[in-house]
């Protein structure tokens, strides 16, 4: 049995389904399915180092705001803690906690050796100007020196973050210790040791894995109507790439409300309608306005959540008509929900299996950069994929031979590498 945390996590408010409980809840389930040892299982339920800082910043006006900065150090058992940084009004360090252990079990499937982190900051970029976000940015760089660096803790983007914070955290962490440090973090600018290929890489992966489902059930994604929630990194590239490989995008939606067109959006024109619009898609011409409750309702082939966690419940599953959903967003569909759609033999492609590509090309990037050596495009998306389609095969058989869902699949394959590793390293008190 998965005890309580003793760190600091504020409460769960009762109305909120929280993700940390729901991520103790899914490696308690592969605990219990791979008969691991209680202490293993109470060691891998704490994340190991939890920090919250203050980032006192002047803004534009004067008025000067303290805001609270997370950063969650699941596990390092199989390697430095690795995750994104998100900016986003929901954040909370339960959440950021539930997210860096994701992470630990992500990693660990795609056979990477790192551990799992997530940071994090409760603000609404939108609100803050590129000046305030940039000063936000290099104090919370600065306020962590001590607990990141690349063979301790390398973060990446995540919502709301992209590769130009990760070029002022490289840049920050660099001037505090006096020397260019690139593989700080991952997903930088190309211009600072960036690899080709990540910005679109979640989103890719999740085409490679919606691909190999789709053909272990006789189909191609040639046709397929497809449903996006979220339009921004991840949602953005996988409607890219799933247009181009002959899919129907029927609906996308962003945070302000979403689009529907039956027969297939234009995705090239409305990238280039939400670059004009503050990243909106709301008003695209010729397609019908969607509410993003409305959206996840749709009749569709396969269903993408790309933006936040809890989207899919108890309260709107049965409405649910997608027969495959892939977990291109963390936590998109909470634990109820999941058995419900198991239960209807709705095919749910896991997160930390679906939204892997974009921590496998952020490997490949520190990869490059260690040895000095950077590779070209097609190199990256190839190396990329393998590991993928690798991970997929090794999902899929191992939900055979335990008879267990993807997800749990997914699961025991994660989580048991790293009691193994925790076994191995014998790092019981
Ligand atoms: N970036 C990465 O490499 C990876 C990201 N992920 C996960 O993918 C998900 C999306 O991340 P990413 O694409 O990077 O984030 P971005 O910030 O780039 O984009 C998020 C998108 O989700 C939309 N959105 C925000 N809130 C809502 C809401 N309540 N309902 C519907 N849409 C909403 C945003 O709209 P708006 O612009 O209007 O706010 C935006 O279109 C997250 O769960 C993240 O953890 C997973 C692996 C890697
Ligand atoms: O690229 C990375 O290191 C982390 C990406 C991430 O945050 C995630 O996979 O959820």
């Amino acid at each position: 049995m998965v005890t309580t945390p003793v760190l600091p996590l504020e409460a769960a408010s009762p109305a909120h389904i929280c993700p940390f409980d729901q991520a103790c809840s899914y490696l308690e389930a592969a605990g219990k399915e791979l008969k691991l040892d209680q202490g293993s299982l109470e060691i891998l339920s704490h994340p190991r180092k939890v920090v919250t800082v203050s980032i006192p910043v002047k803004l534009d006006n004067g008025e000067v705001r303290v805001l609270a900065g997370h950063r969650v150090q699941h596990s390092d058992i199989l390697g430095p803690y690795k995750g994104g940084i998100r900016y986003h009004p929901a954040v909370t360090l339960r959440e950021v906690s539930a997210l860096a252990m994701l992470m630990t079990w992500k990693c660990a499937l795609l056979g990477i050796p790192y551990g799992g982190a997530k940071g994090g900051i409760a603000i609404d970029p939108q609100l803050y100007s590129v000046g305030e976000l940039e000063r936000i940015t290099r104090r919370y760089t600065s306020e962590l020196i001590k607990d990141i660096g690349p063979s301790v803790d390398i973060p990446a983007p995540d919502m709301g973050t992209s590769a130009r914070e990760m070029a002022w955290m490289m840049d920050t962490y660099s001037v505090n210790v006096g020397h260019a440090v690139p593989g700080v973090v991952t997903g930088k600018p190309l211009s600072v040791g960036g690899s080709l290929g990540r910005e679109m890489a979640t989103g890719r992966g999740v085409m490679i894995i919606v691909r190999e489902a789709l053909a272990d059930q006789g189909k191609s994604l040639a046709g397929m109507r497809i449903v996006i929630q979220g339009f921004g990194n991840v949602g953005g590239a996988a409607a890219e790439l799933l247009y181009k490989a002959g899919a129907k995008i029927i609906a996308v939606s962003t945070a302000t409300g979403g689009v529907y067109y039956p027969t297939g959006l234009d995705i090239p024109a409305l990238k280039t309608y939400a670059a004009v619009n503050r990243k909106s898609v709301v008003g695209f011409p010729q397609a019908a306005p969607i509410s993003n409750a409305d959206l996840l309702t749709l009749p569709c082939d396969v269903l993408i959540p790309a933006a936040l966690e809890n989207q899919i419940t108890e309260e709107n599953v049965n409405q649910v008509q997608a027969q495959m959903i892939a977990e291109a967003a963390n936590g998109p569909i909470t634990l109820e929900a999941n058995q419900i759609l198991e239960a209807r033999g709705v095919t749910v492609l896991p997160d930390i299996l679906a939204n892997a590509g974009g921590v496998v090309v952020s490997y490949l990037e520190w990869v490059q950069g260690l040895s000095y050596l950077f590779w070209n495009e097609q190199r990256v998306n190839h190396e990329m994929e393998q590991l993928m389609v690798q991970a997929y095969h090794q999902v899929i058989q191992q939900s055979k031979l335990r008879q267990v869902n993807l997800r749990l699949a997914a699961y025991t394959l994660g989580v048991g590498r790293v009691a193994q590793a925790l076994s191995d390293r014998g790092l019981y008190p």
